[in-house]
């Protein structure tokens, strides 16, 4: 797959969310290969070591592993402290982690809601919240924020998680008229269904790739790399006047 050249993001200091695995992965190698200056922060300590290996092999700018829940506020704070003490004041945050848990209205609970939140939704403000000081004092920043195609789709089998991600397209607004000022752009991409180990593993049917090849305008399925393109057009100067928005790379459905 081809992602061009991004002048900008060599040397860019860069924090992804969930980059160890997935989509994530594709993104922690798609920055790396521009020459940014990478760390991202991941609960599973396998795929995280096991990407920094294999990076680390073919690039010299390895990227930094933070090993963290991102649940716990405190942590993702001084993750994103030693990320900070490593490479620079960020300059180009995304906040990709999430969990697509499958619920039953009846089994939510207040905690189960809660914990979903806190991994679909509040991180996304917290780690905006950390790096904005630093994004302010440059004059400069840009944040991309992974939401779903899902929460447009009535999909009936997670509705804890399409509220959430319904919710990153607020919080990005909000955020966008609130950090412009400062010269820090906010946008969100919006990924149709990507065929990530996860999604294989889990929710695959041979039903389901039908139904989605048939909506889709692309008669082929999306992969982690195609999110990367996208991502990596919005974090850099090239999308220099866009701020607020959402865009769908989900082969063309919505
Ligand atoms: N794959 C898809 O079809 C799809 C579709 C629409 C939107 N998205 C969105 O794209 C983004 C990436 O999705 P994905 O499919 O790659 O997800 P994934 O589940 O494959 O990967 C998520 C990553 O986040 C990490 N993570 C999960 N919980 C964590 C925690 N508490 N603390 C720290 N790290 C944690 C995981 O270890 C993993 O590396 C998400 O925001 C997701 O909602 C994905």
């Amino acid at each position: 797959m081809t992602n061009g050249r991004f002048a900008d993001l060599e040397g860019a200091s860069v924090l992804i969310t969930g980059g160890g695995s997935g989509i994530g992965a594709a993104l922690t190698e798609g920055f790396v290969a521009q020459g940014a200056r990478t760390a991202f922060i991941d609960i599973d300590a396998d795929a995280g070591q096991s990407l920094v290996g294999r990076l680390g092999a073919a690039h010299d700018n390895v990227p930094l592993f933070l090993h963290a829940d991102l649940r716990d506020v405190e942590a993702l704070r001084s993750s994103i402290a030693r990320a900070v003490e490593s490479h620079g004041p960020i300059s180009v945050l995304v906040n990709n982690a999430a969990w697509d848990d499958r619920h039953e209205i009846e089994d939510v609970t207040p905690e189960y809601w809660d914990r979903n939140q806190a991994i679909n939704l509040r991180h996304q403000f917290f780690a905006i919240q950390a790096v904005t000081p630093d994004m302010k004092k440059a004059g400069r920043g840009s944040i991309v924020n992974f939401t779903s195609t899902s929460y447009m789709m009535n999909l009936g089998t997670l509705p804890v998680y399409t509220a959430a991600k319904g919710g990153v397209v607020g919080l990005t607004k909000g955020l966008a008229g609130a950090l412009g000022p400062y010269g820090i752009r906010v946008n969100a991409i919006a990924p149709g269904w990507v065929m990530t180990e996860r999604q294989k593993q889990l929710w695959v049917t041979d039903e389901g790739l039908q139904d989605t090849l048939e909506q889709q305008c692309l008669k082929r399925l999306l992969q982690p790399e195609d999110m990367v393109g996208p991502c990596l057009f919005l974090a850099s100067g090239a999308s220099a006047g866009m701020t607020a928005q959402t865009m769908i790379v989900d082969g063309g459905i919505q």
